[in-house]
């Protein structure tokens, strides 16, 4: 039924309702997070947007965690203003921070500015605690192959790819997208304590196998730069 050809190193499980996964995946994440908090003062969680997490969080955020002590952010956002129906930020604080959740430290990518290019100095100021590499990352992705806002058509893609770059933090203007946005970019997603990749429906199953076929072309693709060896996909119908 799933024919993914993954690369070395990368799991998959597949579940039959988005509900199933999300509760696994919140179980994955909390003993991360829990375990990580053992040894180090705080620990960083980094979501992303989208219909797919919404379970994720409402089951994540039941845990007993020790949340004061959580820096949660996302992996990008759409540069809207908060009580926009289709801001992230709406998104994570109507579903995840909620409840003993709510202690968890916010640190917002949409900052003041008339565009994320305009707030881009605000978001990295905002940013300036997080230490690298993240402990906990979830990515959604989109049938095109973008992840976080790392879409194949956004002119900033490439420094937004480069892995060298001491940028974590760039504005992306894909033309294929309503709004312009501002993404985390692979030099601060790379290499988190656990990187789940969080996606549903047998569409994303074709667009997963497609990316799987050649794990070379990484622009063409940008889910592909996370391809790598400890990437968890959690795959729900
Ligand atoms: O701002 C966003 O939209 C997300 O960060 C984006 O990368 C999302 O994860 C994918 O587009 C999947 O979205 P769905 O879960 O809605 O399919």
């Amino acid at each position: 039924m799933h024919d993914l050809n993954l690369p070395e190193g990368v799991s998959a499980a597949f579940y039959d309702t988005p509900e199933d996964a999300a509760l696994v995946l919140a179980d994955a994440v909390a003993e991360h997070l829990s375990e990580r908090l053992l040894v180090a003062p705080r620990a960083s969680l980094v979501v992303s947007g989208g219909s797919t997490p919404v379970p994720f969080f409402e089951a994540l955020r039941q845990k007993p965690l020790d949340w004061a002590r959580i820096n949660v952010l996302l992996a990008d956002e759409r540069w809207v203003p908060e009580d926009d129906e289709t801001s992230n930020t709406r998104l994570v604080k109507q579903h995840l921070l909620q409840g003993p959740a709510s202690e968890a430290t916010y640190l917002s990518l949409k900052q003041p500015g008339a565009t994320p290019a305009d707030g881009l100095a605000a978001v990295k100021a905002a940013l300036a605690d997080v230490q690298f590499p993240l402990d906990v990352l979830i990515l959604g992705m989109g049938t095109d192959g973008h992840t976080a806002s790392l879409f194949p058509d956004a002119p900033e893609l490439e420094l937004a790819l480069d892995d060298q770059s001491d940028e974590v933090v760039s504005p992306m203007t894909p033309p294929s997208q309503a709004q312009q946005r501002i993404s985390l970019t692979l030099r601060a997603l790379k290499q988190a304590g656990l990187t789940a990749l969080h996606i549903k429906g047998e569409d994303k199953l074709e667009t997963l196998q497609a990316a799987c076929s050649n794990t070379g072309n990484v622009r063409e693709m940008p889910i592909r730069a996370f391809l790598k060896p400890g990437l968890q996909i959690y795959w729900s119908a």
